[in-house]
């Protein structure tokens, strides 16, 4: 088989969504996965199918490092739970996702409070607003959650426009890091000139694979940290392999994500142990691929997609 249409239940809520959904492509190279968020428009897809081929067709460029810190993910939970979560996952660093509506700043400190009990003094917490305050409030929440984390590491995009990173990062003493800016960015490079970000988030899908994530890397000229878009283990060996061949990497990076996930398309998940994950040469075969078939309206709505986004890509 050539392909396989996954579905696989959220633990928790993220993001909006309850399942994570997606193709596996295979090719000469191994496995690659396609799974774009289903609220995108078929062009958004394009660099999706650019990383899944790369992955089954290409493979990937050899690594310089073989193993890669990660931080735990900490979604719109509560504070025991979020305890919890930490305390599992082995990780010294953890990235709480904040400013989402169904959670208020008192909500977010009190999580925020309940992951540096579970880390300790030494571990690292982020916080990420995905890009929801304005610069004022921007700048009233990240002292608020300074404090509730006795320090931040960092801030992931406080606001919408990079024009607004640089203003809430010339207010604050936190560290700002650019995710939603550098991924719909047709120019990366603009975040660093516009001394909008300290770190740089690198995505493999949305960038369209490792090798152009590399080039974007090496334009923006920042400390990068790469991040999943919770994928299945097949996906996730593709975000390791990226941080694997970064020249340099300063930060843990957020591919801990399998754990977000109640199943995974492989026998051996890519689940950090002590905090760290293993650099993969290719993604591994999902040979569990069955326990997480999709259903029949499932399958063809992504088999639909995936022909959409071929054309598109691929002009006759
Ligand atoms: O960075 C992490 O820790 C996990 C990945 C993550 O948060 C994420 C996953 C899917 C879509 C968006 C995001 C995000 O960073 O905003
Ligand atoms: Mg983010």
């Amino acid at each position: 088989m050539d392909h396989h249409v996954y579905a696989i239940p959220l633990r928790n809520r993220f993001r909006g969504i309850t399942v994570r959904e997606g193709v596996l492509l295979h090719g000469p190279a191994g496995w690659g996965e396609f799974c774009p968020f289903r609220d995108y428009d078929v062009a958004e897809c394009v660099p999706w199918l650019a990383a899944a081929v790369e992955a089954s067709r290409d493979g990937w460029p050899a690594p310089v490092r073989d193993s890669v810190e990660v931080n735990t993910t900490v979604p719109v939970v509560s504070p025991e739970r979020a305890h919890e979560l930490v305390a599992e996952s082995g990780c010294r660093t953890a990235k709480v996702k904040v400013a989402d509506p169904r959670s208020s700043l008192v909500d977010d400190c009190a999580r925020v409070e309940a992951v540096r009990d579970a880390l300790g003094p030494h571990g690292a917490i982020r916080v990420d607003a995905n890009a929801a305050w304005d610069v004022d409030t921007a700048v009233a929440a990240i002292a608020e959650l300074d404090r509730a984390a006795s320090g931040l590491e960092y801030v992931e995009q406080p606001c919408e426009s990079v024009d607004e990173l640089a203003r809430v990062r010339r207010k604050v003493d936190v560290r700002i890091a650019a995710d939603e800016s550098i991924r719909r960015a047709e120019d990366p490079l603009r975040v660093a000139v516009a001394g909008a970000a300290d770190v740089a988030v690198l995505k493999v899908a949305p960038l369209g694979g490792v090798r152009r994530a590399l080039e974007v890397a090496e334009a923006c000229g920042l400390p990068c940290v790469v991040s999943s878009a919770v994928e299945s283990s097949v996906g996730l060996a593709a975000g390791v392999a990226l941080a694997g061949a970064l020249p340099s990497l300063d930060f843990a990076c957020g591919l801990g994500t399998r754990s977000l996930l109640g199943g995974d398309v492989t026998g051996n998940s890519l689940c950090p142990v002590d905090g760290f994950l293993p650099v993969p040469r290719r993604a591994p075969e999902p040979e569990r691929a069955a326990d997480v078939t999709a259903d029949g309206p499932t399958r063809a709505w992504w088999l639909d997609r995936l022909a959409r986004v071929r054309a598109l890509a691929t002009p006759a």
